[in-house]
């Protein structure tokens, strides 16, 4: 790549030394309820990153953005830190302008309210253990049920992905800024995380335990350092899902979890068969399972991925809305079924779901909203409380004859095409 290091700034980046964030512009006076938006970008230059010096309450960072381009990215990507954000977690932006100054727009940053359950580690219900093969992970300390809330945080870290268009030493650069930038204790949390002695120290822990989220319908590497002690599991107990309106990470009990169980989560889709998880995580992940279930004995895999396929077919049959549609209620209760013998936590929304539409199509009201009901609590679990599914199951719980798969499969009711 070319690389253009962009000294058109006119105001260099603070140097650490003297960007405390006690300076009185950098204070904690901007956890802001409202921003002036930034002009848009103009050519080439930084202009846009500088606060108006005149008036430092419109500026929402703690340190002055520092930013990179090249030839490959027509806007430079800067590092955005705001100690102050979530009641003083701190958060830093790896993004450019723009998509900072849109991030800035969101209820996470405008509404002062919606953070206030958020990032609340007093008394949790779980304790740090070493399990040996998978390094730390967590244990219940108490009994956890279906829906009851593990944790919720907001990012120490966002990156857009795009950063990876950066010649690597000036990604690096940023990556070390934005860490640097956080308030001491989320710094102590980010180094804390686990990492694999591969190549640069942010980089490796940033590549050990970043999930990718979407925010602002754009793919972003966002790093929790709660949710990065959670150990994965082919057959996990919790849940999880990024709400982008509130940069929040929750994580949830999907089934009873008792004292002294690890609380797990999976990385990966895990309804694949054994061989396509193993696979995948050594992949992305870089480690070898040892869950039970990669564990387990051939005879027990054979039949549990034999499982994973006819649940693949069900689901396909499920899906066919068309007049030749074999599908019948009978298929969505052998759904339900296989997908609970496998535990397949993650996916029971998506099968309930399944099952009410099932129901309905035959003009079956009270067992479509039964189904319609657990597929809205296991979906606001598994995909978050704003997901397209948990409005429409809601809407087929209270009033399936409105729906348009009512009566869909009655054949002669003069519903079928
Ligand atoms: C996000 S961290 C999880 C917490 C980590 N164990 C720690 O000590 O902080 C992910 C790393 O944990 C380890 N790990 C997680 N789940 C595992 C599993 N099922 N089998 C083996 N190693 C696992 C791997 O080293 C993986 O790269």
């Amino acid at each position: 790549f070319s690389r253009i290091e962009l000294d058109t700034i006119s105001h260099p980046p603070l140097s650490f030394d003297n960007a405390c964030p006690s300076l009185p512009l950098l204070s904690g006076r901007n956890h802001i309820d409202h921003v002036d938006p930034l002009p848009p970008p103009r050519n080439q230059t930084q202009e846009y990153t500088r606060p108006t010096p005149s008036n430092p309450a419109d500026f929402p960072w703690t340190f002055w953005p520092e930013c990179y381009s090249n030839e490959l990215i027509p806007e430079p990507l800067c590092v955005f830190s705001q100690q102050s954000f979530a009641g003083s977690r701190g958060i830093s932006i790896i993004a450019t302008s723009s998509e900072a100054h849109k991030i800035l727009q969101i209820p996470a940053f405008t509404q002062s309210g919606v953070l206030g359950l958020v990032n609340d580690y007093t008394n949790p219900p779980y304790a740090e253990h070493d399990f040996p093969g998978k390094g730390r992970g967590l244990i219940a300390t108490k009994t956890l049920y279906r829906g009851d809330e593990i944790f919720a945080s907001t990012p120490l870290l966002i990156m857009d992905s795009e950063a990876y268009l950066l010649v690597e030493k000036e990604r690096l650069k940023l990556a070390h800024h934005a860490v640097a930038n956080l308030p001491r204790d989320s710094q102590a949390s980010f180094w804390a995380m686990v990492h694999h002695s591969r190549g640069d120290a942010v980089d490796d822990r940033i590549n050990t335990n970043a999930f990718d989220v979407q925010i602002n319908g754009k793919p972003w590497h966002a790093v929790f350092p709660e949710i990065a002690r959670i150990n994965h599991d082919c057959r996990p107990n919790a849940a999880y899902f990024f709400d982008p309106e509130t940069l929040t990470h929750y994580v949830h009990a999907t089934r009873p979890i008792h004292p002294g169980e690890e609380i797990t989560i999976t990385y990966i889709n895990n309804a694949q068969s054994r061989q396509q998880r193993t696979n995948s995580l050594q992949r992305n992940w870089g480690f070898h399972c040892s869950c039970a279930a990669c564990r387990a004995n051939p005879a027990l895999t054979h039949e549990s991925d034999n499982r994973l396929a006819q649940i693949e077919e069900l689901e396909a049959k499920l899906d066919d809305w068309s007049a030749d549609s074999e599908a019948t209620p009978e298929m969505a209760e052998m759904l339900i079924g296989l997908s609970e013998q496998e535990r397949l936590s993650g996916s029971m929304g998506a099968a309930y779901k399944r099952a009410a539409m099932s129901y309905s199509a035959v003009g079956d009201r009270w067992v479509a909203a039964r189904y319609a009901r657990l597929s809205v609590e296991y979906t606001m679990l598994e995909r978050g409380f704003r997901d397209p599914d948990v409005w429409g199951m809601r809407a087929l719980a209270s009033d399936p004859e409105m729906q348009w798969s009512w009566k869909k499969r009655v054949k002669g009711c003069g519903c079928r095409p």
